[in-house]
């Protein structure tokens, strides 16, 4: 961000200072220990563990090998911390850290800040519980008008196994997803060569969100198979904790829900405030990229993006 004036700036920095203690705060005070990640990632590491991270945004280093500027950093931890694992271990970690991406007309690199939690180790649901209450308690710290949207990457990957479309078409698929592009996604269903049901699932599939109720009622009337069934049942699992904590006035489930990142195989995580059309926190389980290092340990997190966080406070 720049200034005109020095003033503004520092008056900025010092509200950026005081946030940065009040995240910093919760998380050490839920447990989580402050990790620093690896700066440097090697570019064909992560073209071959997640397919969609644009190649043409991450920041290339050259030195003997093409070396990035780290664009996840819940990748670079795995990296780091799954090779080295052992039994029982179980590990709360939180980072104040950046990722860069090339800007869209290359005319430069954007730099976003993140403060992101990962939770290892824990097979039962109790990671689930404490990080999506760890995710509302940071919330209302703030603000009571936000948001935060529960969906699974089981129903979603689910469905796609199920259409036997190639990598480009899934991607495709995911980004009219991401976007909610009604039309484009029309017209998308309408070229494809599958069941009848598979398509009237994909030009139904963004209004499965809503209460647990709603989103349960509507995803039985169409298309299933296990996998999908399974994401279902994440749902409600996660529900009941969250009822439990009174928060459903600030949940909604969203089962057409797909990330930026292509890593989530349980229930994802996404948060809004109610002033700021932007996502504010994003997150899920990915034990699945856990596998990728070598060993798959149970894994959910999620980050607050902390230029946007402060985009909203300030508003
Ligand atoms: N690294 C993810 C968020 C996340 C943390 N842990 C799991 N997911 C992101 O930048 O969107």
């Amino acid at each position: 961000m720049k200034f005109l004036r020095i003033q503004d700036e520092l008056n900025f920095a010092k509200k950026r200072y005081e946030l940065t203690k009040k995240i910093e705060t919760s998380f050490v005070d839920a447990g989580f220990i402050q990790i620093k990640p690896e700066i440097f990632e090697e570019y064909d590491e992560i073209t071959a563990i997640d397919k969609n991270i644009s190649t043409k945004s991450m920041v290339k280093v050259v030195s003997n090998k093409v070396m990035v500027l780290r664009p996840d950093i819940t990748i670079s931890l795995m990296k780091s911390l799954i090779p080295r694992w052992e039994d029982d271990l179980n590990l709360k970690l939180f980072y104040h850290s950046t990722v860069y991406k090339n800007k869209k007309n290359g005319d430069g690199i954007i730099q976003c800040r993140q403060f992101g939690c990962e939770y290892l180790g824990e097979p039962s649901i109790d990671a689930d519980r404490e990080v999506v209450n760890l995710a509302f308690n940071i919330f209302r710290k703030f603000t009571d008008e936000f948001l935060l949207e529960i969906g699974s990457g089981n129903y979603i990957d689910g469905f796609v196994e199920s259409l036997n479309i190639d990598s480009d078409t899934e991607r495709e698929f995911k980004k009219l997803l991401y976007r909610k592009n009604k039309p484009e996604l029309e017209a998308f269903a309408n070229s494809l060569d599958i069941k009848p049901e598979q398509k009237e699932l994909m030009l139904n599939i963004l209004s499965i969100r809503g209460t647990l109720k709603e989103v349960t009622e509507k995803a039985n009337k169409y298309f299933t198979n296990d996998r999908m069934k399974k994401g279902i049942e994440q749902l409600n699992t996660i529900s009941t904790l969250i009822s439990k904590e009174d928060l459903d006035k600030y949940t909604l489930f969203d089962l057409s829900m797909v990330s930026k990142l292509d890593y989530y195989d349980g229930i994802m995580l996404k948060g809004y405030f109610k002033n700021l059309y932007k996502e504010i926190l994003s997150g899920g389980r990915y034990d699945g990229l856990t596998e990728s290092f070598g060993r798959r340990v149970p894994a959910i997190g999620f980050t607050i993006y902390f230029d946007a966080l402060m985009e909203a406070i300030n508003r």
